[in-house]
């Protein structure tokens, strides 16, 4: 006798019916045996099963309960496929993340991709649940589809995944989310109020800063410390933690005007990807004003008062009239007569305590990540107090520009890297003290015709009207007390 063995397909059905009896003949006995007994056969049931179809899946759904808000677990997964494995799927849809200025491509409804973590591959699948068939009208019914993800994977792997692999996920998701969002500038400068829809004490616009540290122009080594300072303070979210100290670093930025402080911040929040609050201290009505507004700022931000020796009376001396705050009196005295007569002294009554209280406290009971940022022209001016660190933690100076530092504004300006005139550019340099905001100025072509050759001409020229008026001035000012000295130095 010639026996025929059995095909693939003969043997899967054998397969599938012997679990069918089972389970069918496993329901029977559920129902009618006594509890040990039960427990017994569907402990074995659920190993049979399990050694048939050894994947566990895990979905993740749109919406949870409430149809109104979006689960932030789906949007972290979605930005997650996005970034890591939508080069493999084939079909794919283009949307837009909240707050964002870009398209982001993620796969679409029942596509299915891989991923391999340490090792272990997983497969994620997306869908969605149609809503439940009504006499609703074709775009409500649309409205309702949920959609999901499934993640699915091999047993051997549970717990990797479920700890370690999904937690990457989330992580990487909501970077991916974080890098994607328009980023904000926030202030709470009166006059800007009208841009605040809510009742909220910031009002805001899109930050779109174009400055980086590629175009700052300041002694490589001295840029490169400030950019590994601020990189290691953004990832150390367990060192802080483990030291018990809040999350929080405090730079103060002091230099002559125009020597890039301003400048400085943008590139700062553009490389940690931050949003700026630029807190206007002359506007805060006293310090329970100043807490609910930091109350109000997020994390990964930066807080920046600039010009504070003009902001507050630090010193506990009336605030001296220099350039700025005197400008800055002037304006406010205006603003008060204009729009509150009676009341006829407008000063911030924020004190240098409640400046610090928000400095050490607030911070310590917000777990978020921040930095502070002061700016000032006369750092000497500043109560100890304030600066020492701990509150301000790194004193960043931004002086007079050196020759590396046109180097690169001539690079960003001109596109050249070098020239022949740039050795009397560097020797004027030494004996001479020019802002690279004067730099700057003097390298922006100002017509179409200016060429490169015009540009460096123009500085050169600015270089030596300055060097000229520094010979005139110097020996009077030999003696002259250091105020006099500080406008002696200072470039036209
Ligand atoms: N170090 C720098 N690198 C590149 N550009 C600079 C630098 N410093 C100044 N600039 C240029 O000069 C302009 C003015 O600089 P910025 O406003 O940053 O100066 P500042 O130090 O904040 O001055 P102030 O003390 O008056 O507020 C900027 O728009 C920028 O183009
Ligand atoms: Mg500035």
């Amino acid at each position: 006798m010639i026996t025929v063995p059995p095909t693939m397909m003969e043997m899967w059905t054998a397969v599938g019916s012997m679990i069918a009896s089972f389970m069918f003949f496993s329901a029977i006995i559920r129902q009618y045996c006594p509890y040990e007994l039960r427990r017994y056969l569907e402990k074995h049931t659920e190993r049979l099963m399990s050694f048939f179809h050894p994947y566990i899946q895990i979905s993740i759904h749109e919406f949870n309960g409430s149809h109104l808000k979006r689960s932030g677990a789906y949007a972290a997964v979605e930005a997650y496929l996005s970034a890591n494995t939508s080069k493999e799927a084939k079909r794919l849809k283009a949307e837009a993340f909240k707050d964002s200025n870009k398209l982001v491509l993620s796969m679409d409804e029942y596509e299915k991709v891989t991923d391999e973590f340490l090792g272990a591959k997983v497969w994620w699948a997306s869908g969605k649940i149609a809503p439940q068939a009504g006499p609703m009208p074709m775009s409500y019914q649309r409205e309702g589809e949920r959609r999901y993800y499934k993640l699915s994977f091999h047993k051997r792997y549970r717990e990797m995944i479920t700890e370690d692999y999904l937690e990457h996920v989330m992580k990487t998701g909501k970077e991916t989310i974080r890098r994607n969002r328009q980023r904000k500038l926030y202030t709470n400068s009166t006059s800007y109020r009208w841009l605040s829809l809510k009742q909220t004490m910031w009002s805001h616009i899109v930050f779109e800063h174009p400055a980086t540290f590629d175009t700052m122009a300041m002694e490589p080594e001295k840029k490169q410390d400030i950019i590994d300072d601020l990189l290691t303070f953004s990832n150390s979210r367990d060192f802080y933690a483990r030291i018990g100290k809040a999350w929080k670093r405090g730079y103060l930025l002091y230099g002559p005007p125009g020597t890039g402080k301003s400048t400085m911040i943008a590139a700062m929040a553009n490389l940690l990807r931050y949003d700026v609050y630029d807190l206007e201290l002359t506007a805060v009505k006293d310090n329970s004003e100043l807490r609910k507004l930091l109350i109000e700022t997020t994390s990964k931000s930066i807080i920046v008062i600039e010009d504070i020796d003009c902001s507050l009376d630090l010193t506990g001396q009336r605030k001296k009239k220099g350039d700025k705050c005197e400008e800055l009196e002037e304006m406010m005295k205006a603003e008060a007569s204009r729009k509150e007569p009676k009341e006829d002294n407008m000063s911030s009554r924020v004190t240098l305590s409640g400046l610090l209280n928000f400095i050490d406290g607030l911070w310590s009971a917000s777990g978020g990540e921040r930095i502070i940022v002061f700016t000032t022209n006369y750092v000497e001016k500043l109560d100890p107090a304030l600066t020492r660190r701990g509150r301000m933690d790194k004193h960043i100076e931004l002086s007079y520009c050196s020759f590396e530092g046109f180097k690169v504004l001539v690079k960003n300006y001109l596109g050249i890297e070098a020239h022949p005139m740039f050795e009397s550019i560097r020797q004027l340099m030494e004996v001479t003290k020019i802002t690279p905001a004067d730099v700057a100025e003097n390298l922006m072509p100002k017509s179409a015709k200016d060429d490169a050759e015009k540009c460096l001409l123009n500085l050169i020229r600015a270089l030596k009207e300055v060097k000229h008026d520094l010979e005139e001035v110097e020996p009077a000012a030999e003696d002259a007390p250091l105020q006099g000295k500080q406008e002696v130095e200072k470039p036209i």
